[in-house]
């Protein structure tokens, strides 16, 4: 086994005749991250929902996607977007531009390493400089708003992040609208209480090369995205499994589509009926896996609580305390991903 610093699983994925994997990288030591858990296909009953029905200015069908849209939150915690306006080719487009920044080289790529949580642009591997067992995953993230961001390579970024930014955005906020509605809050709930128009928006570029020994590593354990509702689209390659009624499902790449899931946010707002949904990412011996991940969060300075509206003292106490958006993704982002474990810090006992 090569002992060259590795900076990245890149790097380490394209040493010549690499067979297997150093230890640290082998999750057979840690009994909550295990690989052979039961896995089944059921990309079939997952949730469709038609993001034109639930944009359309007719009630009838407006409400009809409401109702489907509340009933996967429900049931799912995660559905696909289908019919959602955006042009194949930006979702494409952004897929190469992030495809491109790995493959700049090791020193290139070290330019934007960032050095705190809060560098509005930050590639790394793994998930946080503590992990005990390291992610067969590097990563840039990239703050797209309320202040635009980009690295300065490869050149094509800039302008596929912000045209998939903003149409990541646009399609995040309606289905927030629905959500509002399906929950019977006020429509622009979300939007006022939380400031969605400063929202922050973090795009999560994952990179996941080739693994000579699949079964032993991990892409990205299990977690739940913070925010309130993560858009995420990948390169066609399988590998996200989500959890449903306990079991581990895979979830095959649908061309033209967002895999949308509820983040921690809409569970502490919803005070638990709708919840955050555990996901992770799973990797191969073939091929290269690209996802691109964006969780749409608060403004910086929102206070997230249980609405008001959904609680009730004496039936449905609160079951989350108050907490500042920018202190949950400081929490969020200083600790390896561990599954629900930032939501069990709110939980009022
Ligand atoms: O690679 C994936 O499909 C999952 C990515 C993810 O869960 C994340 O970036 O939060
Ligand atoms: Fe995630």
């Amino acid at each position: 086994m090569a002992t060259a610093k590795v900076t990245s699983v890149k790097a380490l994925a394209d040493l010549p005749g690499l067979s297997s994997i150093p230890t640290t990288y082998s999750i057979q030591s840690t009994p909550n991250i295990v690989n052979e858990e039961a896995v089944s296909d059921a990309t079939e009953s997952i949730p469709t929902i038609d993001f034109s029905l639930l944009t359309s200015t007719n009630p009838e069908e407006r409400s009809k996607a409401i109702q489907e849209l509340g009933k996967a939150c429900e049931d799912w915690g995660f559905f696909v977007v289908t019919n959602h306006g955006m042009g194949e080719s930006t979702m494409k487009g952004m897929i190469e531009a992030c495809r491109a920044f790995f493959e700049l080289t090791e020193e290139e790529k070290k330019e934007f390493e960032g050095k705190t949580v809060v560098d509005p642009i930050r590639f790394g591997t793994s998930t946080a400089p503590g992990d005990k067992v390291l992610f067969w995953r590097d990563y840039l993230k990239v703050l797209l708003h309320p202040n635009f961001n980009s690295p300065n390579k490869p050149p094509t970024f800039r302008e596929f992040a912000l045209e998939y930014g903003k149409g990541a955005r646009y399609v995040a906020r309606e289905i927030v609208r629905g959500i509002c509605d399906s929950l019977g809050l006020e429509e622009d709930y979300i939007d006022k209480v939380f400031n969605l128009e400063n929202g922050v928006q973090r795009m999560v570029a994952n990179f996941y090369p080739p693994c000579p020994q699949p079964e032993l590593a991990m892409g990205l354990p299990p977690h739940s995205d913070h925010a309130l509702l993560t858009l995420l689209i990948q390169n066609g390659i399988g590998g996200l499994q989500v959890e449903h009624q306990g079991k581990w499902i895979n979830i095959n790449p649908i061309p033209n589509t967002f895999l949308a899931n509820i983040g921690d946010f809409i569970q502490i707002l919803s005070n638990g009926k709708y919840k955050s949904i555990l996901h992770r990412a799973v990797v191969n011996n073939r091929d290269t896996r690209i996802s691109i991940a964006i969780p749409h969060g608060p403004a910086i300075d929102a206070v997230v609580s249980p609405a008001s509206k959904l609680i009730d003292p004496v039936s449905n106490p609160p079951i989350y305390r108050a907490v500042k958006y920018k202190e949950y993704l400081e929490l969020n982002q200083s600790n390896t991903l561990d599954g629900k474990s930032c939501l069990e810090h709110i939980r009022i006992r």
